[in-house]
């Protein structure tokens, strides 16, 4: 794979080391990096200085490009601005030699979720990658036709509407969503992409190994691992879940320990007690438009449960000592009951708007109807993995809700009692045990045994 260019152009720059990688095609993650020596763990493998990076400053400071988007009175998102940069080298003719040879480099179509065609799309329809998928979409249009109307037609040498399509405009879109870096840099998010660094693959079983020093202004790039001479160098993209690994670098990974759903909670503003809720939800460290990612290991985070016991407290609930603590324990039984009862309905809602449920979907990825790697075996994964995280949530509400209500008649008291045998239900009295038995006996003899043989 030839990257002279690129090289030669970063080797100009002081960048060293260059020698030792090489670019290569491999079996499961495509094109990457490999190493012609050995690497231990930390070493620095890579400093790209930072004017050779693609940035907003660069952006703003290109004596031709700068103007013109300086000029315009709606200032450009960080994203535009990138996406507007790189289509404007893309385009130029002469010039940019090295800027030139890294887009040239770069790969000419991708698999990110907005590429996908309506029937690779389907399969994970109901997933929270479905319906972000087609607002994306949308999006990409609507930011489009605002830089045609805000830039392109006002500098038309610059920016020729032949050059500067719709699709052009989404291949580069797709380009900084797959290849930019993000870092939290003291009072400011820095976005940026790195040339010959933007090459290397991503592994959950790599250290994060990438930083960029703002006092030296560089990006380095270290060894997340030891590696072996020819082995493909990795860098950690964070832990990311798949939904949002297919939206935005167009692959997943099988068995994602990351995979996680983003429940949305808000409250409308016409609830009563709301203005005391909002201070109350506040004082707990909650906003009230708050979105919890539910992950396999936690698919019902504590603070869901504090959002909605805040969220239903009564007037008589709203000044009790837990209330004020901020929810973190049982407010009250009805409170409870109620909470997890909404929850499930909302949980078996989102369930039943999937497309085609959890079951079918694995059947189907099991048996090889969808052939591995292709578009609409990712988007099947993804809902496969969302909905199993909906059902580890649901499973974890209703077991919280036999807690608090009594098997039997459904009421939530304070002094229900747990069955001594099992202690998975609770009863408001031994009347309702008596007649909850023989239904009860089944599953609490089944949990008595499995707790047995563990
Ligand atoms: C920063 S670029 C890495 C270099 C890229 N492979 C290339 O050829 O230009 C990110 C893209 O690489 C691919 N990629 C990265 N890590 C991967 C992995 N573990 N499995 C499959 N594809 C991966 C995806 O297409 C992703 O959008």
């Amino acid at each position: 794979m030839t990257t002279t260019k690129l090289q030669e152009w970063l080797e100009d720059g002081g960048v060293k080391d260059l020698n030792w990688l090489q670019l290569e095609e491999f079996p499961d993650t495509g094109r990457g990096v490999k190493t012609l020596r050995p690497l231990k763990l930390n070493d620095v493998i890579l400093t790209i200085p930072g004017s050779y990076l693609w940035t907003v400053d660069a952006a703003f400071d290109d004596p031709i490009l700068g103007p013109a988007i300086r000029s315009i009175k709606q200032p450009l998102s960080v994203e535009d601005t990138l996406a507007v940069f790189l289509l404007f080298i893309k385009t130029r003719e002469e010039g940019y030699e090295g800027r030139r040879a890294h887009v040239n480099l770069l790969p000419s179509s991708y698999t990110t979720s907005v590429f996908f065609n309506d029937s690779e799309l389907e399969v994970c329809s109901g997933s929270s990658l479905y319906h972000l998928t087609k607002q994306l979409k949308q999006q990409i249009k609507e930011d489009y036709l605002r830089l045609v109307n805000d830039l392109f037609s006002k500098h038309s040498d610059l920016f020729p509407l032949e050059k500067f399509t719709l699709d052009e405009y989404m291949w580069t879109i797709c380009t900084i969503w797959s290849r930019g870096m993000d870092f939290q840099l003291p009072g400011k998010q820095f976005r940026c992409i790195a040339p010959f660094a933007d090459m290397l693959n991503h592994s959950p079983e790599v250290q994060l190994c990438h930083i960029y020093d703002p006092q030296l202004n560089n990006l380095q790039i270290f060894a997340g691992k030891d590696y072996a001479i020819g082995e493909q160098v990795f860098i950690n993209y964070g832990s990311v879940p798949n939904n949002r690994l297919l939206r935005l670098y167009g692959f997943i990974l099988p068995n994602n320990p990351y995979d996680s759903y983003d429940l949305v909670l808000t409250t409308h503003p016409l609830a009563p007690l709301y203005a005391q809720k909002v201070a109350m939800l506040k004082s707990a460290d909650l906003q009230v438009n708050e979105t919890f990612p539910l992950k396999l290991t936690d698919p019902l985070p504590l603070d869901v449960l504090r959002y909605l016991r805040i969220q239903r407290l009564s007037s008589s609930e709203i000044s009790t000592a837990e209330a004020k603590r901020g929810a973190s324990n049982i407010v009250s039984a009805r409170n409870e009951a109620e909470i997890l009862n909404a929850l499930i309905d909302a949980i078996e809602g989102l369930l039943a708007g999937f497309g085609t449920p959890l079951e079918e979907l694995e059947a189907k990825v099991d048996s090889g109807v969808y052939q591995k790697g292709d578009n609409i075996w990712a988007a099947a994964l993804v809902s496969v993995g969302e909905q199993r995280i909906l059902k580890l949530t649901l499973q974890k509400a209703r077991e919280l809700l036999a807690l608090v209500v009594c098997a039997q008649c459904g009421k939530a008291n304070e002094d229900n009692k747990r069955c001594g045998r099992c202690r998975k239900v609770v009863y408001c009295g031994t009347a309702c045990q008596k007649s909850h038995y023989k239904e009860h006996k089944v599953i609490c003899k089944k949990d008595v045994t499995e707790g047995q043989q563990q």
